[in-house]
């Protein structure tokens, strides 16, 4: 059994929760936020600190490690570039749901949620800290860069290349052998027929490049 903690304690973090503790292996010790009061409790958990407090935890063996549950991809690694210089044998766990469906030959990297029914098909790579959120799909041959996203009901063919960072929102389609480069973002509904370039906010059917975007710019 191994004692971990959620970094995170919004509604993507209740999700994780959700998923760990069907997985026997691990075990939440409790929630780190830099928001919320310590002491607090949430999804049954309680607060025990901020980011800072996790070196401690890991030097006391209370923790071996644990997961990034924020759901925007650019502030996940923010935080993850945080906990890399302030503690350097933090453990990431993956949060994998029991519905999820893995094709043969994947590779999946570390800190990685699949939530409820989503499928990574034949030959797909999905990088470190990515979110495959419910009921999406990634196509066969496709690439997941780490730190970037398919949201909720979301399909891709496949060859597709998601660029690190970047998010497909809630629903939308992204066609056979298409690249979405670096930080942008697709749009709920959007339909992807073209490549996407880097820094961009996109969507419609036909999706379209609609303008730039700020690295740090929330899509939620
Ligand atoms: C479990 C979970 O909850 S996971 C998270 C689920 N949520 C998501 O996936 C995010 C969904 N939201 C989106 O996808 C949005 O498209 C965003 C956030 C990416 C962009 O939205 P905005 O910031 O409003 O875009 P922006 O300000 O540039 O555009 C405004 C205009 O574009 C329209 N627009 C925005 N998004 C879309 C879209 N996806 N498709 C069509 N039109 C859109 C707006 O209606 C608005 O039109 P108007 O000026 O005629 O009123």
């Amino acid at each position: 059994m191994k004692n971990i903690v959620i970094i995170g304690a919004s509604g993507h973090a209740r999700m994780i929760i959700d998923i760990i503790e069907r997985q026997e292996d691990l075990k939440i010790i409790g929630l780190i936020d830099s928001y919320k009061t310590i002491g607090e409790s949430l999804f049954n958990y309680k607060v025990i600190g901020t980011e800072d407090a996790i070196p401690d935890l890991i030097k006391s063996k209370t923790i071996v490690g644990g997961i990034i549950a924020i759901g925007d991809n650019y502030q996940r690694y923010q935080m993850f570039l945080k906990l890399s210089k302030t503690c350097v044998n933090f453990e990431y766990i993956n949060a994998i749901h029991p519905s999820a469906i893995i094709g043969k030959d994947t590779l999946i990297g570390i800190g990685t949620v699949l939530m409820p029914y989503a499928t990574v098909n034949a030959n797909s790579k999905v990088g470190s800290h990515c979110i495959v959120n419910t009921q999406s799909s990634l196509g066969h041959d496709s690439i997941m860069e780490n730190f970037s996203s398919l949201g909720p009901g979301s399909n891709t063919g496949g060859h597709v290349t998601i660029k690190t960072s970047s998010a497909i929102c809630i629903g939308a389609c992204i066609t056979g052998g298409i690249t979405i480069e670096k930080h942008s973002v697709v749009g709920a509904g959007s339909v992807v027929l073209k490549n996407i370039n880097a820094f961009k906010l996109a969507y419609g059917n036909p999706t379209i490049e609609i303008r730039d975007r700020e690295i740090n710019e929330s899509y939620f």
